[in-house]
């Protein structure tokens, strides 16, 4: 992974299609602002080392001491290139999403400043996370290889405080750590805008030779006529030129955005409609259902800036994991190994946004240590809605690998109890991986459908439920998703979707004190994964109400959509785009539950936890799950599985050695003799006592009495009524259980 420097999160142009050559270069700085950054800048340039400027790829001191950089081309996505050749990627920068979020009044600097600083040489080896890692960050680094681009040190070792406080409450010091890390990409910014701007106007002179960008004149909607037949033919073919093809994309654009001027003499808006499906699947390579799918969200342009941000990563976020430390502290001793970045943005207070860095950020001292988590900043927003409270109960019910569920433990200062779920196995030793380097203390595993989940414990202050699915959110990170979603996958999804929402609905106690919410995100756009799945469980559960979702932006949710009408309540959900504000493609709704479930629905009795545990599946993945999960298109690698089994087998003769059976006893054996022990034994009718449970190998099992009964029992005993376990319903139909329980804080 080579060096480079990633765009600003926030919110990119849309894309210019008519007029490149007005493009507006961004404003990275806030004018008014400058001259006090600059006489900061000023005043620290005493002491800053010199910088150096790049020439044949050695670094030389420039008597000014500002930097400039050679320009260099920012190289294609991987992984995209193939199935999806492109145009250049609009570069181009625009602001943050907006702030003043719920989350608090830190108010960071994200003003550039002027310094003078060293130029490190180096490869920058980003690593991707690791098994541990939160899978839902940017799986490659988000750093363009752009060779024109420095490194900027902290550059003078001064140690001065770079974060004013926790939440870099806007303080002095939180300016000077912007401008000891960031000052000179300021800079670099401006080179790389002008060169975007020389592009732009190449590409309008390009434009204009290719019958594009008059407004006032119709366009040619190239290969449309039959005297045209060469074009037709040359974007029919099994390799279209791509440049045509881009050509009567934008062109089509521009007809249906104003189709009564300028469609032409016999074409309906249909025609062009399909024209453009097909050229924007055969361009950017979806397959035509999902392109459709997607196409059919937007306005015409809108979609095609979505198309267009899904060919560039996302930029590149750590979250400070505050059970551990400060964002100040991180953002300093990252800063002084080489790292770039600034605060994500003002509706977070631990999210970092990395530019550049010359050390692999999945293996920083401080990484291992658990200060820190990859995380994508729109993973940030359900546990923000969430909102969980110190000392609540909570359930995260599709929680691998742990992104948001140590999210949850960190705002809840590792107090109360939160039950991290996921179906899959693999991903929940990740789970536990993460947990256990981020220091988290009050959370305990299990490895449920979460279907079952009511059914197993219930009465939560808080629900959380990230659910599975198709991820067209994060085509910019995962390009398969373009191709490998069929209509199949948009049936099956919403319907585990829907089923995992009544599910987790069921589980909250509508009389929590504190609490009593569900939040619902998926990392799809798609309408039937997100406000179909809520309307559905609006219409199941009249116990439940959406809520605000306290975040203080995206887009509103439909209540409406292609004749479909939905809930008026469903524009409080809120649904997040690439093109709008450079984060991956999201959707949150929150949910008040403010009745009981129906009946037979929250069934779920503390005791059930026992039996849950003495269950043999602790660890056990079954066929279903397999299922399940190539449903997902997360293929499971059952690898480990004999491994597992061999060590769940050597603890049940462990635990029968002390119970006393002999292991090797031969279980037939065993149960031919007790079978007979059985028929002797006098009816259940003559004798009243206690049932035994069956000597299978579920039950031969030793309880495993520790920490998890007395974490939830104090739990119980604190927070919820005592059930019986007459008040039990139903049982867990499948003997999964807890994988690991960590201490109570
Ligand atoms: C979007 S991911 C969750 C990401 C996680 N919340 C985080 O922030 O790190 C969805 C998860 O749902 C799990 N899953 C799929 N079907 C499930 C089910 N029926 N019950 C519980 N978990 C399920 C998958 O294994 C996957 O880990």
């Amino acid at each position: 992974m080579g060096k480079g420097r990633s765009k600003h999160q926030g919110l990119p142009d849309p894309i210019e299609m008519y007029h490149p050559h007005l493009a507006k270069k961004r404003k990275v700085d806030d004018e008014d602002e400058k001259p006090s950054k600059r006489k900061r800048g000023d005043k620290k340039s005493k002491a800053a080392p010199v910088v150096s400027e790049k020439k044949n790829g050695k670094a030389v001191k420039q008597a000014n001491g500002t930097k400039s950089k050679p320009a260099a081309t920012l190289p294609a996505k991987k992984g995209t290139k193939d199935s999806a050749p492109k145009s250049k990627a609009n570069g181009k920068k625009a602001p943050p999403p907006p702030s003043d979020s719920d989350e608090g009044s830190d108010n960071e600097d994200m003003e550039w400043e002027d310094e003078d600083n060293e130029v490190p040489e180096g490869k920058l080896d980003f690593m991707g996370p690791s098994d541990d890692e939160d899978l839902d960050s940017n799986d490659e680094p988000n750093l363009d290889s752009d060779s024109e681009n420095s490194v900027y040190d902290s550059g003078d070792d001064e140690a001065r405080p770079i974060f004013s406080d926790d939440d870099l409450s806007g303080s002095d010091a939180e300016e000077q750590l912007t401008a000891a890390n960031i000052a000179g990409l300021t800079r670099k910014l401006d080179l790389q805008i002008a060169q975007e701007e020389e592009e732009a106007e190449a590409e309008f002179q390009e434009q204009i030779t290719t019958n594009i960008g008059a407004d006032e004149v119709k366009p040619f909607v190239i290969g449309a006529a039959a005297h045209d037949e060469d074009t037709t033919k040359s974007l029919t073919s099994l390799t279209p030129d791509l440049a045509l093809l881009r050509t009567r994309i934008n062109d089509v654009v521009r007809v249906l955005e104003d189709f009564s001027n300028l469609c032409e003499a016999g074409r309906s808006r249909t025609d062009y409609t399909e024209q453009i499906i097909a050229d924007i699947s055969a361009y950017y390579g979806y397959s035509p259902y999902l392109a459709e799918k997607l196409f059919d969200l937007f306005s015409p342009s809108e979609a095609l800036s979505f198309f267009e941000a899904n060919e560039t990563p996302r930029p590149l976020v750590i979250r400070t994991n505050t059970l551990k430390t400060h964002r100040r502290d991180l953002a300093q001793v990252l800063i002084n190994r080489g790292v770039t970045l600034e605060p994500v943005g003002k509706w977070s207070k631990v999210g970092l946004q990395v530019f550049e860095s010359q050390v692999p950020l999945g293996a920083t001292p401080e990484y291992l240590a658990g200060h820190y988590i990859l995380q994508a900043a729109s993973s940030f927003l359900p546990v923000m809605a969430l909102a969980p409270q110190e000392n609540e109960r909570c359930l995260d019910m599709a929680a691998a690998p742990g992104g948001k569920t140590t999210y949850m433990a960190a705002l809840m200062k590792n107090t109360g109890c939160i039950f991290a779920n996921d179906a899959n196995k693999n991903r929940a030793k990740g789970l536990i991986g993460n947990i256990h380097r981020l220091g988290v203390k009050n959370t305990i595993v299990c490895n449920y459908d979460a279907r079952e989940f009511p059914k197993v414990i219930g009465g939560f202050d808080r629900v959380l439920l990230d659910a599975p699915c198709s991820g067209t959110g994060v085509i910019a990170k995962d390009a398969s998703v373009k191709t490998n979603k069929t209509e199949k996958d948009f049936l099956k999804l919403p319907h585990l979707q829907k089923q995992l929402l009544l599910a987790a609905i069921d589980s909250v106690d509508h009389n929590s004190k504190t609490g009593g919410y569900i939040v619902y995100s998926t990392c799809s756009v798609t309408v039937e994964e997100n406000e179909g799945v809520v309307e559905y469980a609006l219409k199941k559960r009249p116990n439940v109400k959406l809520v605000d979702t306290g975040l203080t932006f995206g887009v509103e949710g439909f209540v409406s959509f292609r004749g479909k009408t939905f809930n008026d309540k469903m524009k409080m959900t809120r649904r997040y785009y690439p093109h709008k504000y450079n984060v991956d493609g999201f959707y949150v709704a929150k949910f008040r539950k403010v009745g009981p479930s129906p009946a037979g629905t929250a069934s779920a009795v503390p005791e059930i936890i026992e039996e849950a545990e003495e269950g043999s599946g602790a660890m056990e993945i079954d066929e279903e799950g397999s299922e399940k999960e190539k449903e997902e298109g997360r293929a499971i690698d059952w690898s480990e599985d004999e491994e597992d089994k061999k060590m769940i087998e050597k603890n049940l003769r462990r635990q029968k050695r002390r119970k006393g059976i002999d292991p090797r006893a031969d279980p037939s054996k065993a149960g031919q003799k007790k079978k007979k022990e059985e028929e002797e034994a006098p009816k259940e009718e003559d004798v009243k006592k206690p049932q035994e449970p069956e000597p299978t190998k579920a039950n031969g099992e030793e309880k495993e009495k520790d920490k998890l009964a007395k974490s939830t029992g104090e739990e119980k005993k604190k927070d919820k009524p005592a059930k019986t376990k007459g008040d039990k319903k139903d049982k867990p139909t499948k003997s999964k259980g807890f994988v690991r329980v960590s201490k109570k804080a």
